[in-house]
């Protein structure tokens, strides 16, 4: 669904108001306009052409792809969380170019979120785009809503996992998984 901008520009600008600020002052006077746009640009990133090659000379392996940035948002305070996402795949006939997988996480991350969902659907996309053998995906991040307020808890890294397939049924390629996206913190 597209952003609605007019929308969008009255609710900042209530809310700038509804905290004590004035919206007209010089520093603020475009933001609800700039974030306007912000929600727009990630509207646009949810958008994209997932390729598939069908002739990549027979690679049944695993496909790794570590330490992708995620940017989200959590749902509950609107206040980001971010960190690195670890996704995995064992093509069936079909792969898809790198940058895909990266998509594929900006493409969920931008809304409002809860990690676990986060996770479920960028495995369960994958699954159902690559018709792979299987997929696991790791997410480590740090929830704004946990260091600055509230509990005021920052540094801790909340990890949540999505396999599904051959991840899910055979132990030694869980394990081949865990085991290389393990070694980058060695
Ligand atoms: N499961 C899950 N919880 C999250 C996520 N992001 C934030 N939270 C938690 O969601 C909870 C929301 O808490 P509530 O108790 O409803 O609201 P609150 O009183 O503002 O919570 P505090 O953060 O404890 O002050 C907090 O415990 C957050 O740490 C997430 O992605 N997944
Ligand atoms: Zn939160």
């Amino acid at each position: 669904m597209a952003v609605d901008k007019e929308k969008m520009k009255q609710a900042v600008r209530l809310f700038l108001e509804a905290i004590g600020e004035d919206p007209n002052r010089e520093g603020l006077k475009d933001t609800p306009e700039r974030v306007a746009r912000m929600w727009e640009e990630f509207d646009r990133m949810r958008d994209f052409d997932f390729k598939l090659f069908e002739e990549f000379g027979n690679y049944n392996e695993m496909v790794l792809v570590k330490d992708i940035n995620v940017y989200s948002i959590c749902e509950h305070h609107l206040l980001p969380f971010f960190g690195k996402a670890h996704i995995a795949y064992i093509p069936d006939k079909i792969v898809c170019g790198l940058s895909k997988l990266v998509r594929t996480v900006r493409a969920f991350s931008l809304s409002p979120q809860l990690q676990e969902r986060l996770t479920n659907q960028i495995a369960d996309f994958l699954m159902d785009n690559l018709k792979p053998k299987g997929v696991a995906v790791v997410l480590e991040m740090e929830h704004l809503c946990m260091s600055m307020r509230g509990v005021m808890s920052p540094g801790h890294l909340t990890v949540t996992s999505a396999l599904r397939g051959v991840f899910l049924s055979d132990m030694r390629t869980r394990e081949e998984f865990l085991k290389l996206i393990r070694k980058e913190k060695e």
